[in-house]
């Protein structure tokens, strides 16, 4: 459906996100990005006060995602950072809805978390992102300045939304590449021992027997992310620091609460997947049999599958007895069947067998994942496994994980940046040298590298 982004993927300039460790050789634009960790150039031009240590922020084309690190205490925070501190606390944690569209989902809190040498709890917060204007007042109000000079921000609206947080907040906000996030966000999942994070459904093609069950993630290379935001961007990724942008599609999850809302007039995506939970697509879409009167055999295209979504629609009468439940499970089962077919066509020209499915379109969304395991298992005759994620948003904990960077100290920032962002073992390196000599046993070029130095403040 979308043979353009088949065929071109669209891969960000490495040398556009101007990071803390720059190993040369990686801008040479060979449609691979090798994920670096480090901070912005901005971070080369902070004074006064460091970015805010605790805030993450993912501006997408639909949803916001905001991640608050709670600290078990606040010991190393002053009288004055502590006193705003607690204020955002307060009407972060006292809560867990915001206005009439900001959540906090609960589910998903991480407990037992080690960022940056503190231990506490990661909180995950969403609000549409039209709502932008309204968190800008609120974080005036509360008084986000206050506490820091900068916040990490990825996603299209950390560029959209530049210039008016510099100007009406106060905040810079220092700009991750939302892909390098996303990779980044699905390791740090490794480090989260409480909960079994990566799942599959067994049995796919068995609806009765068909369950959840807990996928270890520890050696997952090689895997093909799709991640069905707006729209879809589909990732090969290689090992924990090489990926690069195979394919996308903008018929996305965007696209089905778009299409819901015009046919079925319903307001929110829980409205449009519960309408769809009810209705039953074969009302809407031609199936094989429809054209066949059974199975097309010769082919292997039995007779239940879809030969041509909505094609009922082609006659009036249909159309008259259409249901909005059948039209929003119609829209729901076309749209993921088209990301299904798109994820396995990369997966078979990747070469690659485990297929993770991420993003807020699976968010409450059961049919759909279910529908991916299926479509995966069933057209790739049991070669293809779909993967999920508990968080299926996971890229917001990316910014959480480079807060190392924007702490006061400039010795323990370094110390606690190599710490949070390679792995868990303890480097101790601030020199380009010494960086040089990480990069290699990890098994990078670490030839030309340069460290970004902070000013003094
Ligand atoms: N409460 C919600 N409101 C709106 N959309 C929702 C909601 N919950 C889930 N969704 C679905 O999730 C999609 C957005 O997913 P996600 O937050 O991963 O993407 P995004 O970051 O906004 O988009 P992109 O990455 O393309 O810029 C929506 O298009 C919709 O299909
Ligand atoms: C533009 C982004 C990357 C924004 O997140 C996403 O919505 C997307 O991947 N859209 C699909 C664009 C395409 O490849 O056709």
């Amino acid at each position: 459906m979308d043979d353009q982004s088949l065929t071109n993927g669209h891969l960000s300039d490495p040398s556009s996100n101007s990071l803390s460790v720059h190993s040369h050789g990686n801008g040479d634009g060979n449609n691979e990005n090798k994920l670096r960790n480090g901070s912005p150039d901005s971070f080369c031009d902070l004074h006064v006060r460091p970015s805010m240590p605790l805030f993450g922020m993912d501006i997408g084309g639909t949803l916001t995602k905001l991640v608050y690190f709670e600290p078990d205490h606040f010991d190393d925070f002053d009288q004055e950072e502590r006193e705003t501190l607690k204020t955002i606390q307060r009407y972060l944690i006292g809560s867990t809805a915001y206005g009439t569209t900001g959540i906090r989902d609960v589910h998903l809190e991480m407990t037992n978390q080690n960022i940056c040498g503190r231990e506490g709890k990661i909180h995950f917060i969403r609000f549409p992102t039209s709502q932008m204007p309204a968190f800008i007042d609120l974080a005036k109000y509360k008084k986000f300045s206050g506490l820091a000079s900068g916040i990490c921000a990825t996603g299209g609206g950390a560029y959209m939304f530049e210039d008016v947080f510099a100007s009406e907040v106060h905040l810079q906000l220092h700009k991750y590449d939302e892909l390098d996030s996303l990779v980044k966000g699905i390791h740090y999942i490794d480090r989260y021992t409480l909960k079994s994070e990566c799942y599959y459904f067994s049995n796919p093609l068995d609806p009765d027997n068909c369950e959840k069950m807990p996928f270890d993630f520890q050696d997952p290379y090689p895997y093909l992310v799709v991640n069905i935001g707006s729209g879809v961007s589909i990732l090969s990724v290689r090992s924990k620091y090489q990926y690069s942008r195979v394919s996308g599609t903008s018929l996305g999850g965007g696209t089905f609460l778009g299409l819901c809302c015009l046919l079925t007039g319903c307001d929110t995506f829980e409205e449009a997947i519960e309408l769809a939970s009810r209705g039953d697509s074969k009302n809407i879409d031609k199936l094989v049999r429809d054209i066949y009167g059974g199975d097309y055999s010769k082919f292997g295209l039995k007779g239940d599958a879809v030969a041509c979504s909505f094609g009922q629609m082609m006659s009036k009468e249909k159309r008259k007895c259409a249901k909005k439940e059948d039209l929003a499970r119609a829209t729901l089962v076309t749209l993921t069947n088209n990301i299904g077919s798109i994820a396995r066509m990369c997966a078979k020209t990747e070469k690659i067998e485990r297929v993770v499915f991420v993003g807020n379109f699976l968010r409450v969304n059961t049919i759909s994942m279910k529908l991916l395991a299926f479509a995966m298992e069933y057209w790739s005759n049991g070669l293809l496994k779909a993967l999920f994620l508990e968080h299926e948003h996971i890229s917001h904990i990316l910014e959480v994980d480079n807060i190392g960077c924007f702490i006061k100290d400039e010795k323990y920032a370094w110390d606690v940046w190599a710490e949070a962002g390679r792995d868990s073992q303890p480097y101790r390196h601030t020199t380009a040298d010494a960086w040089a000599r990480v990069l290699e046993e990890e098994g990078q070029d670490g030839t030309g590298v340069t460290v970004w130095q902070r000013h003094q403040n």
